[in-house]
């Protein structure tokens, strides 16, 4: 019975996942191994099959000196070219003279612990005169390579070619490290794996980890018995000895019944790496036959992994520039295209959310802003939006964007409508650090038929969990459909809607200065018009009229222009006040200043001096000009009939400017003069002397 309960998978992943298979005890039969003291004074461990490379057994090597069986000139080289960290391999090429014949050997060492590991490959293989030339070409293939699809194409022809195993392919992890297989070269006769899911438990942790130490794993016999160290143990501290940075570490009986049961004889993997990102993917080349790979051979084919990952990485920056362009692009639309007066955040959203939409891959859009949901495109409704804003403003950095693309990842996303929005990207506009605003992203559900290379729940056959080390049986397709996802977020997309929530966030600040400034410019409006007019009449007040006087006396002492002033009063006012009261002689004001400003020439201006007094500024007027003005005035108030006063009278002083005079002087003329009107009877006008 293969283990259905989840608790009995998860113990038998657990324990998969906790094999050490750094450190086997034991080593392939492709090469022997050696392991010295740190200073290379004693031998401490030889595998078992030391004799078929050395002439000695195991037992003869350990008891006698390094020297005798290593050469003093090895030791040294070997001494002298070790790096002191640990597990950081070095490769020498080491001739010996052994039963009379030259022999060369591939030595890697490395430091392991306490101690120094010395593995051996006899150095035969591959003509490097037909080699090389092939690499160059693959090479030249590979750098020419337009698009990451034809890359790897081009890296799995490549490495099938020079190893002549029947399959390469190429996955990549995701980011749960289920691997995807993206790239496939293969006989005709063997099933394709291309599109096929392998689940992450294939590869377990600590098996990525060693590529993070190696990024080569070669296995040209995947079902010869793993030779044993000798003694199995260290003799001096009894630790096992860390094979992780070697090449003939023996393969797990796990990973070999893995093998088996995929029909695969021969293995050989290479590490795909992500500058930024690590362990990007793998190249995995399988054999249906044992198959020696020379060390220059599995050299070439590391060769064209680390330039095929390189150009890779070129061409995602490459593609990722692109993006950033459109980014841009999209980003100058926004402030070139948009007036700041007429930004209406409804607008925003309409005018460029088909432009956003595409640039994210999206269905929909919201703006939360205040309390109000702008959106476009499919988004959840105003009160979803609401919880997840609510949601957001918990538990979202206020600094870089959030994002998910499984509703079930996130309890705040429970009301999103699946389906239609699956995934979110959110990024928070930073306008207001009360009122937090944020530019949400949704992507539809992206519904996935995806291919499993074996059913991944039967990860472990028929086996029973107590024997939980054993793999799964079975590689045929298993169709899988994924449901309750979307298409998941890309870094550049997380970091591009902070950008792009960056540039809406200095609209949504110009938008509220610009509102703070009509504010600002209505108050002072109505506070000029408050500092030069009179609250009752609506006419010019004491201080805009002496201003107005002070400009006319420049103008005529500059340019000689005429100009008169007069000043009336109202006769008998305090009557009016007294018999109608208070309320009514205001209004004969109000109605008084109403009358007079009918009768004005646009050049000619009326102010409240005072109480009820007013002054008429009649600008280029001579003083003739200005009595007829006066008595005009005086005759159509005397005309007028005030409603609930009846008429009223009024005794105008007129004066006229004459240089080297001084407003204060004018009015003191007209004040005279009107006193005289006063004087004489009121009702009447009086020109000043
Ligand atoms: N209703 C009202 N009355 C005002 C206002 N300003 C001044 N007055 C009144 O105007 C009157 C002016 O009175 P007086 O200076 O004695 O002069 P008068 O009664 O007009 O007499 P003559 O000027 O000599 O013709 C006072 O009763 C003031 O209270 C105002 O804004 N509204």
């Amino acid at each position: 019975m293969a283990p259905t309960d989840p608790s009995e998978l998860a113990r038998a992943q657990e324990a998969c996942a906790r094999e050490p298979v750094h450190i086997p005890g034991a080593v392939q039969p492709s090469g022997c191994l050696v392991s010295l003291d740190q200073r290379l004074r004693r031998l401490l461990q030889a595998s078992a099959n030391l004799h078929r490379f050395f002439g000695v057994t195991p037992e003869q090597a350990l008891a006698s000196d390094p020297k005798a069986l290593l050469g003093r000139h090895l030791l040294r080289r070997i001494s002298a070219s070790l790096p002191q960290a640990p597990l950081q391999p070095v490769s020498l090429v080491a001739g010996m003279r052994l039963r009379g014949r030259n022999r060369r050997f591939r030595t890697t060492a490395y430091r392991s612990g306490e101690r120094v590991v010395l593995e051996f490959e006899a150095l035969s293989g591959p003509d490097t005169q037909t080699l090389f030339p092939a690499m160059g070409d693959w090479l030249s293939h590979l750098a020419g390579a337009r698009t990451a699809g034809a890359l790897l194409e081009t890296l799995v022809a490549a490495a099938r070619d020079l190893t002549g195993h029947e399959r390469a392919m190429v996955y990549q992890f995701d980011p749960d490290w289920h691997g995807c297989v993206v790239a496939e070269s293969r006989c005709e006769h063997m099933d394709s794996y291309l599109s096929h899911h392998f689940p992450a438990s294939d590869i377990p942790p600590q098996v990525r980890q060693l590529y993070d130490v190696n990024p080569v794993r070669s296995i040209p016999d995947a079902p010869a018995a793993p030779v044993p160290l000798v003694p199995t143990e260290d003799p001096l501290d009894q630790h096992p000895l860390d094979l992780s940075a070697g090449v003939l570490r023996a393969v797990s009986p796990i990973h070999q019944a893995y093998l088996h049961n995929m029909g695969v004889k021969s293995a050989l993997s290479v590490a795909i790496r992500d500058d930024a990102e690590g362990l990007w993917g793998l190249l995995a080349c399988h054999g249906q036959e044992a198959r020696s790979l020379p060390p220059t051979l599995r050299d070439a084919v590391l060769a064209l992994v680390q330039v095929a990952q390189s150009r890779l990485m070129l061409l995602n920056a490459q593609r990722n520039a692109r993006y950033q362009r459109r980014v841009r692009a999209c980003r100058a639309r926004l402030v070139l295209e948009r007036r700041p007066r007429a930004t209406r955040l409804s607008e925003l959203v309409a005018d460029h959310g088909a432009d956003w939409l595409t640039l994210f891959r999206a269905c929909g859009i919201a703006l939360a802003y205040r309390g109000q949901y702008h959106t476009f495109g499919t988004a959840p409704p105003d009160r979803t939006l609401a919880a997840l804003v609510q949601g957001l403003v918990r538990l979202a950095p206020r600094d870089a964007s959030w994002s998910w693309h499984s509703p079930d990842d996130w309890p705040v996303a429970a009301e999103l409508p699946r389906g239609r929005c699956c995934g979110l990207l959110a990024a928070p506009v930073l306008v207001d650090s009360e009122q937090p605003a944020f530019l949400l992203f949704f992507r539809a559900e992206n519904v996935q038929t995806r291919l499993w290379a074996g059913r991944p729940e039967a990860l472990w056959g028929a086996e029973k969990v107590a024997a939980p080390l054993t793999p799964r049986h079975s590689f045929a397709a298993w169709r899988e459909e994924v449901r309750g996802h979307s298409a998941p977020w890309r870094d550049i997309e997380r970091e591009a809607v902070l950008d792009l929530a960056d540039e809406v966030a200095v609209l949504l600040s110009r938008k509220e200065i610009d509102l703070l400034n009509a504010q600002l410019t209505e108050a002072n409006r109505r506070l000029k018009r408050q500092a030069t007019t009179d609250s009752l009449t609506g006419v010019w007040n004491r201080y805009r009229m002496q201003e107005q006087i002070e400009l006319e006396r420049g103008a005529h002492e500059r340019y000689g222009t005429p100009c008169s002033l007069l000043l009336f009063d109202i006769d008998h006012f305090k009557a009016v006040n007294d018999q109608y009261g208070h309320e009514a002689g205001d209004q004969v004001l109000v109605a008084l200043a109403r009358a007079v400003v009918g009768e004005l020439r646009a050049t000619d201006f009326l102010g409240r001096w005072g109480g009820e007094e007013f002054i008429v500024l009649a600008t280029n007027s001579a003083p003739e000009e200005a009595w007829t003005l006066a008595e005009r005035l005086r005759q159509c108030i005397a005309g007028l009939r005030f409603p609930g006063v009846g008429p009223v009278t009024i005794s105008v002083g007129v004066a006229s400017l004459s240089r080297g005079d001084t407003v204060d002087r004018l009015i003191d003329r007209a004040d005279r003069a009107m006193y005289r009107a006063k004087q004489r009877g009121r009702n009447r006008v009086e020109q000043a002397e």
